[in-house]
């Protein structure tokens, strides 16, 4: 197709990744970039806009390679990392959708735009790593408190408190054995509260949760999504843990208390706004805060 005589190229990709969703009958299309759907049939089938991928991992898929390369091999090299960084930030954003009400199953046709390059991929969601570690972590917890959680954990990453960012952590499940094996560091909050005022399925809940999530220590939270505690320090050993270099005690005492009890630890870090859940004392999930999709169609 031409317009004004140049190929109207965004024009042409669009169609092929409706073609391609509707074809494979795809339970959404995802677009990170700058590339409309204006006029474009997709046959129902929704259309989100997606975060553009982080400009760090663009600036690093253009550094030059070691010296001594073959310039062919540098290229095959920069077009895998390019193509891994794409289905990365592809399933990032498909998992975050996931926890918000976005498609639960199927496939997906991402379309990832960067600086000169424009790729269509085909994801299943059923294969999404981040999914199938959720879905792990449902076997332990009640799906509907573990996607309460990550909503609210995820919200926390995004937008701190008052403009400030916070870190946090979540302690759900085994809640009597978490509490055997923590302390509180203030008075908790939750105590002698109804219960109807500490559950995380109820979204009324969640704004005094966020409050509290400003306090030093841990939220304890049972299976069912009842809060027992806020403020709660945990008395665990981290010796023999292995999580990411310059992670400090939070991280540490999360993945421990994972280690020693069959919690599941979802922990927010006041640095990077980076979310990561702790399961048998492995990191299980760790995701960049990435601003949630724009539904289009
Ligand atoms: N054992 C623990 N139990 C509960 N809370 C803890 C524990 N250790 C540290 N914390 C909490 O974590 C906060 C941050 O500690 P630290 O900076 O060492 O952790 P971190 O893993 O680097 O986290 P962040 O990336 O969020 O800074 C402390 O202020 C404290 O509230």
């Amino acid at each position: 197709m031409k317009r004004g005589g140049r190929i109207d190229r965004a024009r042409i990709i669009a169609e092929a990744a409706a073609r391609i969703s509707q074809e494979l009958d795809a339970a959404a299309i995802m677009v990170s970039g700058d590339l409309s759907f204006e006029g474009i049939e997709t046959g129902g089938i929704p259309v989100y806009y997606i975060s553009m991928r982080p400009k760090s991992i663009i600036d690093h898929l253009v550094a030059t390679g070691k010296e001594g390369k073959s310039p062919a091999k540098e290229l095959s090299d920069q077009l895998n990392r390019e193509a891994s960084g794409n289905v990365d930030h592809l399933q990032h954003a498909a998992a975050i959708e996931y926890v918000l009400e976005g498609p639960k199953s199927g496939t997906i046709v991402g379309v990832v735009e960067t600086r000169g390059s424009s790729s269509i991929i085909v994801h299943s969601l059923d294969e999404n790593p981040l999914i199938k570690a959720m879905k792990e972590c449902e076997e332990r917890v009640r799906p509907e408190v573990m996607n309460a959680v990550l909503k609210i954990a995820f919200d926390i990453a995004l937008t701190g408190r008052e403009g400030k960012k916070i870190g946090a952590a979540f302690i759900v499940g085994d809640s009597e054995e978490v509490l055997k094996r923590s302390h509180q560091i203030i008075l908790n909050p939750y105590e002698g509260h109804e219960e109807a005022c500490r559950n995380v399925l109820d979204r009324k809940n969640w704004e005094s949760i966020k409050e509290f999530a400003q306090l030093d220590g841990v939220f304890v939270i049972d299976e069912t999504g009842i809060v027992h505690a806020a403020g709660r320090y945990l008395d665990v050993d981290g010796k023999n843990i292995e999580i990411e270099k310059g992670l400090g005690g939070r991280h540490v005492s999360a993945a421990a208390i994972s280690r020693d009890t069959v919690a599941i630890a979802v922990t927010v870090s006041e640095s990077g706004g980076v979310l990561r859940v702790y399961k048998d004392a492995k990191e299980t999930i760790c995701m960049e805060s990435l601003q949630p999709a724009t539904r289009y169609i």
